[in-house]
């Protein structure tokens, strides 16, 4: 039938694609098929014959035409083999940089072509800032100067027809702009950053997992005992993905190109509920978050109402603490940088399901005893030991997917630390997991100034000789010599550390910044004394300040003075007091700076609202520890007060009641009424300062006590008058309240919603129920107190909301006009 030859037919994406035969007679049919569909013309594409040649002929070739292609004739066919080869070898790239960096698109293409770029749509040309150009036509080069954030959009280049396109991003700089963009002008360099932060509560496998994830045994790993971060270093392979550790004390990290290879740190937190009090300074938004979770124990699911801080100890409980942890902690509601797409917020979390060999063993011996069960009827969930199936109804959850948190979530994975597989793939699995992750984080492939990348180099040799903190002058001298702009060394120098801090390298901060803390251990050194302080009691017998800091949360000098001697970078250790001996040389220098050193320590739990110097009628400088209190029943302050003396009244409740309070935040918001108003003196001059709970006097007669409290997610305030006047107002202090509120959300980043509520005078605290929130006060005119049969919502707004005076004075006057 045939008379032509079948060879493969190849042609570039965009061009024109010819299949042809040629048969034996004129008369001959022929049909042409592609697969077992007959093709049929269409727009692009014609189908011919003259004599005995037949034709198809596809005007712009597209790389799905390939295939294999059948030609029929009679009842002969024949196969021809059709490779049409994408124009773009190289396609052009998303670019997301920081503004007034240089971005460049580039793309190849597999024939000479001239091309055209757009942009949103817009045909582009050569400007005094951006430059067209191309190499023999194959390589396709547009570069823009000095970007600036209207710059942003997608870039197409249009080359024989086809289109390739890509969207630039631009990164306003965080830090202070202008003198990121002068340190830019002397020439920056990429470099590639990736935080893990293992978290999860205490013996769930974290550190077994970090060595199984560094390609360690995990011969010897002992539950972390107290308060610590273990901080570990690698590099990977940008294009292999391959990890490189080090071995030892020895450090070859520095020696790989930062272009090539990305810089990856652990930090894996013991998990002691005594540390949450200071997790914000450790959990960055830049990181990407393994919450690390032990299949075989119970699982509960959302119990969230009632949970309050400290309070909670099932796996369930564990996940919701810490998703609403790391976002409330990282994501600022205004932030765009956070929102990946709209499924999907940063920082990413992937929860990981250890445990698992012993989840078999489960299985095995309950299947025996389920059995039974089911034979006597009492089989409930947990009996059948499906605890990967509570994981993964907990992931499916109706409600966490609608909440935001939810959306951090990226993976679920489960394994054992212990008995991992032959090979340990499913360690590389989730290592390859974590490197595609970290390329969705903001700060990934930033340019920076070439020369804060020395100062960065500068301070990890610091850090590899054990330095892990340095006073600020000491980062003056190493900026300097990395050629730091001369005249404005501090500026850049705090722009340089707070970006550094940002992406959770270092710990800075610019109110208090005498010394720079280069490892985070040094800092959980200090917090581990003073926020677990009863794990020395036994060594400092005999001291009634013991009792007296459980009692009224007071910390003296003397006992701040003995909690330092067990803070070991603090003191000098045995060696160097050894050294300056032998010596024979003054230790007053290095006395000093332990003493600065100590100073500054005080500095950092004051700012984190750890200790704190409250204001009283007597203005002493003593510190305070509200944390530490032993918990009160609230009931013992009230008679401690004599509020319920009969000649006391009190006002109605009005509170704050939160989404999720993170563990903390309470006491933020006591320190700070602290430094507003006068702790009530109770008793023999003890301050009424307990556990979650604080009294003031808020007038100079102490006639009238403001007591603020926690209770569950609620912030709640009472005014107890001992002197009874009608028509008192506490506008201020409520407004207080949302404004301390407010300014804390921002200071710390926070994200948290919440509703005010009003509520009847009853039992302290004050229960969820009969609450009436504000955005529902027009609804409830009238409101049913079981207590004080009824009363208005007029009665309970009257103490917390002024009458408003201006549409007072505006009814007044328009009565006026007419
Ligand atoms: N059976 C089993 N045991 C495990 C697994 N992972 C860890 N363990 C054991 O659990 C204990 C605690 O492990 P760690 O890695 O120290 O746990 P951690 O979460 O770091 O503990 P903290 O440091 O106290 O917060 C150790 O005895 C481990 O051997 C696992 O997958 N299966």
């Amino acid at each position: 039938m045939f008379t032509s030859e079948f060879d493969p037919v190849y042609c570039i994406e965009g061009g024109i694609l010819q299949l042809k035969c040629t048969v034996y007679s004129e008369t001959i049919d022929v049909h042409w098929f592609k697969g077992d569909m007959e093709i049929k013309e269409n727009e692009n594409m014609h189908i011919i014959w003259a004599d005995k040649t037949h034709l198809i002929t596809f005007k712009h070739a597209k790389v799905s035409d390939s295939g294999q292609y059948w030609i029929v004739a009679g009842k002969v066919q024949k196969q021809l083999e059709v490779t049409v080869q994408a124009l773009f070898k190289r396609q052009l790239k998303n670019i997301t940089i920081m503004e007034g960096l240089e971005a460049c698109f580039e793309c190849e293409v597999g024939k000479p072509y001239p091309g055209v770029w757009y942009k949103d749509g817009k045909e582009l040309k050569s400007s005094s800032n951006i430059k067209i150009d191309a190499i023999q036509e194959s390589v396709h080069k547009l570069t823009i100067f000095q970007t600036a954030l209207d710059h942003k959009g997608k870039y197409e280049i249009k080359i024989n027809d086809i289109l390739s396109g890509a969207d630039l991003d631009i990164k306003m700089s965080e830090h202070d702009r202008s003198i990121f963009l002068e340190a830019a002008k002397n020439g920056t360099a990429v470099r590639y950053n990736i935080r893990i932060i293992l978290v999860g509560k205490q013996r769930v496998g974290k550190t077994c997992l970090l060595r199984r994830l560094m390609n360690e045994g995990i011969e010897g790993v002992e539950s972390t005992d107290g308060i610590n971060i273990e901080v570990k270093k690698c590099k990977i392979n940008l294009q292999t993905k391959e990890w490189i550790f080090t071995k030892g004390n020895e450090s070859p990290l520095n020696e790989y190109p930062n272009d090539q290879y990305a810089d990856c740190g652990f930090w894996d937190f013991a998990g002691q509920k005594e540390f949450y009090a200071t997790h914000q300074t450790f959990l960055s938004r830049n990181a990407i978050y393994l919450l690390v979770v032990d299949v075989s124990e119970d699982f509960v699911m959302h119990t969230y109402n009632n949970m309050i801080e400290n309070q909670f100890d099932k796996t369930g409980e564990y996940i919701d603490f810490w998703l609403d942890n790391i976002h409330c902690y990282t994501v600022n509601g205004t932030d765009e940088s956070m929102i990946l797409t709209n499924d999907l917020l940063n920082p990413p979390v992937i929860i990981i399901g250890t445990g698992m060999d012993k989840v078999q063993v489960i299985h095995l011996l309950t299947n025996v005893y389920v059995e039974q069960k089911i034979k006597q009827n009492q089989t409930s969930e947990k009996d059948t030991g499906k605890t990967k199936e509570g994981f993964e109804r907990f992931i499916n959850n109706k409600l966490l997917r609608e909440h935001p948190k939810g959306k951090h979530l990226r993976k679920l994975c489960f394994l054992s630390n212990t008995k991992p597989s032959k090979d340990k793939k499913e360690f590389q699995i989730l290592r390859n997991d974590i490197f595609e992750r970290a390329k969705e984080i903001p700060k990934w492939g930033d340019n920076l100034p070439i020369r804060w990348i020395f100062l960065e180099k500068e301070i990890d040799r610091l850090t590899d000789n054990k330095e892990f903190v340095i006073s600020y002058d000491k980062a003056k001298d190493l900026a300097s010599k990395c050629s730091f702009s001369l005249e404005e060394i501090t500026l850049e120098l705090d722009s340089f550390l707070k970006y550094e801090h940002e992406i959770g390298n270092l710990i800075f901060f610019e109110d208090i910044k005498s010394y720079i803390i280069l490892e985070p251990k040094w800092l959980v050194d200090v917090f581990k004394c003073f926020v677990a302080p009863f794990q020395f009691q036994n060594q400092f017998i005999n001291m009634n300040e013991w009792s007296r800091l459980q009692s009224t949360g007071h910390l003296p000098k003397m006992l701040i003075e003995k909690l330092f001697t067990k803070v070991q970078v603090l003191n000098l250790t045995e060696i160097e007091a050894f050294a300056f001996e032998e010596r024979n040389e003054d230790k007053t220098l290095a006395l000093q700076i332990l003493k600065e050193k100590k100073a500054f320590a005080l500095e950092i739990m004051e700012k984190f609202d750890i200790i704190v110097k409250p204001i009283t009628a007597e203005k002493n400088e003593e510190y305070y520890m509200p944390c530490m209190i032993e918990a009160s029943g609230v009931d013992e302050i009230l008679d401690t007060i004599n509020v319920r003396n009969g000649q006391c009244s009190r006002t109605s409740w009005f509170g704050l009641q939160f989404n999720f309070l993170p563990p903390a935040f309470f006491n933020h918001i006591l320190v700070t009424f602290l430094s507003k108003y006068s702790l009530s003196i109770v008793g023999k001059g003890r301050l009424a300062i307990y556990r979650g709970i604080g009294v003031f006097d808020i007038e100079a007669s102490n006639c009238q006590k403001l007591l603020v409290c926690l209770s569950e997610n609620t912030v709640a305030m009472q005014v107890w008058q001992f002197e009874k006047r009608d028509g008192l107002c506490y506008h201020e202090i409520r407004k207080y309240l949302i404004k301390t509120v407010d300014i804390l959300r921002q200071k710390y980043r926070i994200s948290i919603i919440y509703q005010c509520f009003l509520k009847c005078p009853d039992k302290i605290p004050p229960g969820i129920g009969e609450r009436i929130y504000i955005n529902d006060v027009q609804k409830k005119a009238q409101h049913h107190c079981p207590e004080l049969d009824f009363q208005t919502v007029k009665d309970l707004r009257r103490c917390w909301f002024e009458v408003c005076l201006k549409s007072l004075r505006k009814f007044t006057n328009s009565k006026c006009k007419t």
